[in-house]
């Protein structure tokens, strides 16, 4: 953090800091504004406010001396449209000095960086006032978008079982002022921030306008909220603060839920699903989590935690306890228990036994509803697959227990699935009566696996093959060996094993109809090249898995398959590769007419390098040797232009 030296002031001693330089580019970007939604502010200070009484009476368990003789939570909002302000005044746990200029000076989190990108490459603009709210909420800079509204702001604060309050202001424009409070005009706990609000936006000062927002996107924090509409009225309830999760379902509306999804997400969308239970029996807990109905901007950042508030007789304990496995860490919401006592401390919340129930119980009640999501709304859930299928996948090598319900749940692009989404089940469904196993090829990219000539056997003889794009899919399909008692296995692994399968056209079976000479050739060729390739491939066979490629190449039927290779070798962590295997398509005219050139043996060798680097380039690689694999082009092309 950057601070000035202290420069006092003549009628008070307050000290300006300079804002962290990206505090100052946030700041710049909230005041000439990129929402045009300027309601979510309200919303930012009313859920801090919340948070503050809610921290406050988790400290209250073991310092009860903290809540005085002020014990019920509050937050309170003030109107005065004379003066063109608005105040949010809260009684909850407050502020330090030193939490006051971490707080209100700084940003202190990873993602902002990844914020100020998105908000530069001005795309928030361009996804109009929603998607910038859901930035605001995303990336935790609630505080700072007051601005948006206000050209000063004013943080009177004093931290519950302190003396010393204090004074935080700014115009917004690089710099604060903090000084001490005389104790008089500071809360006698908690904070009060007053906005002087702009001119164009001075209806914020309005009782319908502040009560309409506040009911909208407030309505459902867990402490109450009164109004004053002017200096001197008496304050009037809005909203009672009671927690939606302890009614019953049946009271509870659609509108309701979404309004608290949106308050405790930070997200702007509607959940795509809601899952709301009260569990009683050997152990007594409430939950009501959602699945958002768009991914969070850090979903796959490897520090990112789980989602679920822990609760203990609706009082917050902590945002940390793990509630759900992480291949579920896309789910928000919340878990209530009355089974921990209050002053739960965090070696207990990891080891409890009771947590570890309300975790099993949590994640199957999440799976199956996602299982009678994905039936009764096929359209919602392919959705929800589509945003979190790659992390719901994890699932499949991370939680044994669960595995053959979440294969039930992934969904696949697969070579006769066109643009739609098939899960494992259909394809079982589809199988030829010969076929007794699962096909699938991973790749880097949809296009790349679509274009590889592993496919074309399966192709031609209408085989299903799952098409794997997600840098996960590697992983799982080596820990899924079955489903239904179908085992999975990969295109490029081994050998194919096709000669079962009848071709569609009718056309020959594994080159009965070749006369004894090209077989002869062709055999021959294929000592040769694996004698000329040795160093750089395993085998060389006839393959029965091309159609229309001359060459391809597969992993060998042990070890890793050739995609995971290649990500662990891109992450350093395989100390060598193994070597693949080169098939040959024996029906290809190329490989026909190489095979049978005998009497020009430097051609067939040229030919075979030059087939292994073909192969290479359609699997994405380089040619083993780029100046070798230029001069035999170049020898080739020469010949065949008879120059
Ligand atoms: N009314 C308040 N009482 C006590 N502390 C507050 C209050 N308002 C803000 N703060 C402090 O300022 C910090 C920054 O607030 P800000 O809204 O920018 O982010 P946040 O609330 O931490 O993030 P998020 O928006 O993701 O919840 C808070 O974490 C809290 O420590």
């Amino acid at each position: 953090m950057s601070t000035e030296p202290a420069e006092k002031s003549a009628t008070t001693t307050a000290e300006q800091h300079v804002f962290e330089a990206d505090v100052a580019r946030l700041l710049h970007m909230m005041v000439h504004s990129v929402y045009s939604d300027k309601d979510v502010f309200l919303r930012e200070l009313v859920s801090n406010a919340a948070d503050a009484c809610e921290k406050l009476r988790y400290e209250a368990i073991t310092t009860p001396g903290l809540l005085a003789e002020d014990p019920d939570p509050r937050i309170r909002l003030l109107l005065d449209a004379e003066q063109r302000q608005l105040i949010v005044e809260d009684n909850g746990i407050g502020m330090s000095r030193g939490e006051l200029v971490e707080a209100l000076g700084t940003i202190a989190r990873s993602g902002t960086r990844a914020f100020m990108e998105k908000i530069e490459a001005s795309k928030a603009q361009e996804e109009g006032a929603n998607g910038g709210a859901q930035l605001i909420g995303q990336f935790g800079v609630g505080f700072y978008s007051c601005f948006m509204v206000a050209d000063r702001v004013d943080v009177a604060t004093r931290r519950a079982g302190e003396a010393q309050a204090w004074m935080w202001s700014s115009d917004g424009k690089g710099s604060y002022s903090i000084s001490e409070l005389d104790a008089a005009s500071a809360p006698a706990r908690g904070t009060r921030i007053t906005l002087h609000l702009m001119e164009e936006a001075k209806d914020y000062t309005s009782r319908h306008q502040v009560e309409r927002i506040v009911k909208q996107q407030s309505g459902h924090v867990p402490v109450p909220i009164s109004l004053i509409e002017k200096p001197g009225a008496e304050p009037v309830n809005i909203t009672d603060g009671s927690a939606l999760w302890t009614r019953s379902k049946s009271e509870i509306s659609k509108e309701d839920y979404a309004d608290f999804y949106r308050g405790i997400s930070g997200q702007y969308d509607e959940p795509a699903l809601t899952v709301h239970f009260h569990a009683e029996g050997r152990h007594d807990y409430r939950t009501l989590a959602f699945v958002p109905g768009t991914p969070p901007f850090d979903l796959f950042d490897p520090d990112r935690k789980g989602r679920i508030k822990l609760y203990v007789k609706r009082v917050f304990i902590t945002d940390d306890a793990e509630l759900l496995p992480r291949y579920l860490r896309f789910v928000r919401g919340l878990v209530d228990t009355a089974d921990l006592p209050l002053n739960v401390s965090r070696e207990m919340i990891q080891e409890s036994p009771i947590l570890s129930a309300i975790r099993k119980g949590v994640t199957n009640r999440v799976l199956t509803a996602l299982e009678k999501l994905a039936e009764s709304e096929p359209e919602t859930y392919l959705t929800v697959w589509q945003n979190f299928g790659a992390v719901l996948k994890e699932g499949i090598y991370e939680d044994f227990e669960r595995r053959s319900q979440l294969l039930g749940l992934a969904r696949f692009r697969t070579t006769t699935s066109g643009e739609d989404l098939r899960s494992l089940a259909d394809y079982v469904k589809d199988m030829k009566p010969e076929q007794d196993t699962i096909y699938y090829l991973t790749g880097s990219s949809l296009e790349q696996i679509k274009a590889s000539p592993q496919l074309e056997g399966f192709r031609a003889r209408g085989i299903e093959v799952l098409l794997l794009s997600d840098q996960v899919d590697s992983f799982w399909v080596m820990n899924a060996p079955d489903f239904e008692g179908k085992t999975l296995k990969s295109v490029s692994q081994g050998a194919a094993d096709l000669a079962k399968f009848a071709k569609p056209d009718g056309a020959s079976k594994d080159g009965e109809d070749k006369p004894e000479e090209a077989k002869a050739d062709i055999a021959a060729f294929l000592v040769l090249a694996k004698e000329e390739l040795k160093d750089d491939v395993a085998d060389v066979r006839a393959s029965d898995r091309l159609t229309e490629s001359p060459v391809c190449l597969v992993a060998a039927e042990t070890g890793y398959d050739r995609q995971l290779e290649k990500i662990l070798a891109g992450a350093g962590q395989l100390a060598s590769t193994s070597k693949p295997v080169l098939e040959l398509n024996a029906d290809h005219a190329l490989v026909k007419a190489m095979a049978h050139a005998k009497h020009a043996p430097a051609l067939q060798n040229d030919a075979i390098h030059l087939l292994y680097d073909q192969a290479r380039i359609l699997d994405g690689e380089k040619p083993a040797d780029a100046r070798a694999f230029a001069e035999r082009m170049g020898r080739l092309l020469e010949k065949a232009l008879g120059a």
